[in-house]
């Protein structure tokens, strides 16, 4: 399959001495949505910002449509469009005009049908003669999806696009990208959020600290996320795993007097281990006083995962 976009030892070490981009490998096939996730402060806004032009990268290539977007910087990035997290335009514009300029910003000459078909598409027709600021925070980041697509960008990046908020407004901006995908668009997007990588996208990238770790179709990677972590608090303090346990993915934690399990698949699967492994440290006369469940943290998922098999994987 032809990638459309191929970044290769890219590194960016920002003015203070920080390395937010510590030479990533990254190749998106052209047509797919890819998820980077990671957490705060892994690198990932540099990383767009560095394709479009608002970071500029230490060493390193980028390659998009098969060219070098260093030599060839106007006609690529022209094709390229970033709706970032937040919008920085004048909140007093209306949403047409907001639209219409964002054209003109890559020399392309007013198009009232293309604008009005992009406003339409997104449900903001109806709204195109107010100003940005009367509008809802969904209908404002609706409003930097149509800025972004007013120039037909064949590659998309979508920075966080439901960072904070609510779950029908996720909903339909997941349908929103999914319907972009389907016109032919490739879609590159950052999120925290595991559930939206698996729910979006054919692919996903794991970046952390400026390093692409891990890239899988979605499918691979979620069953090796573990993403269930049970406590179980112990009767008495342990110097090992007993043997009888050695099976499960258990640590031992607080000197000994905590039995963590971190695993499961995000399908059900943790919870009939935890079970079975309640059942074991029974039969293996493990007593325990306390069982706490919860959801994996993203950073305590990557702990898992990078030590695992998955996490050995070739990036790129
Ligand atoms: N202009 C800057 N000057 C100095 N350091 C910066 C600058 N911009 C970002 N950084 C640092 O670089 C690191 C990576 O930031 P970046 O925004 O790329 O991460 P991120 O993965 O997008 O994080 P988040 O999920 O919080 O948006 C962070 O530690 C950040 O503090």
């Amino acid at each position: 399959m032809q990638n459309i976009l191929e970044i290769e030892g890219l590194t960016k070490t920002y003015a203070g001495g920080f390395t937010a981009l510590a030479g990533v490998d990254l190749a998106i096939r052209k047509g797919e949505i890819f998820a980077l996730l990671g957490p705060n402060g892994a690198g990932k806004t540099t990383l767009i910002g560095a394709v479009c032009g608002l970071v500029r990268p230490g060493s390193g290539t980028i390659r998009a449509f098969g060219e070098d977007m260093g030599r060839h910087w106007r006609t690529l990035r022209r094709r390229i469009g970033l709706v970032p997290q937040e919008l920085s335009t004048d909140m007093f514009e209306t949403v047409l005009a907001t639209v219409n300029y964002s054209r003109g910003l890559f020399g392309l000459a007013p198009d009232a049908a293309k604008v009005e078909d992009v406003l339409r598409a997104l449900s903001l027709w109806d709204k195109r003669h107010e100003s940005l600021r009367a509008l809802s925070g969904g209908m404002k980041r609706r409003v930097l999806i149509a800025k972004a697509l007013a120039h037909d960008p064949e590659l998309l990046f979508l920075d966080e696009p439901t960072a904070g908020v609510d779950v029908e407004l996720r909903r339909d901006m997941w349908r929103q990208i999914a319907a972009l995908r389907d016109r032919g668009t490739t879609i590159i997007l950052t999120t925290h959020y595991i559930e939206e990588a698996e729910e979006m996208a054919d692919r996903v990238g794991i970046i952390q600290a400026g390093t692409i770790r891990v890239v899988e179709e979605t499918r691979t990677i979620m069953a090796h996320l573990g993403r269930t972590e049970a406590h179980f608090t112990l009767g008495y303090p342990l110097a090992e795993v007993p043997e009888a346990l050695a099976a499960f993915p258990v640590q031992l934690a607080e000197d000994g007097r905590e039995l963590v399990y971190r695993g499961g698949d995000g399908a059900g699967q943790g919870k009939a281990q935890v079970a079975a492994l309640a059942k074991a440290m029974v039969l293996a006369g493990v007593e325990f006083t306390a069982i706490n469940m919860r959801e994996s943290s993203l950073e305590e998922i990557f702990v898992t995962l990078l030590d695992s098999p998955a996490g050995q994987g070739e990036a790129a």
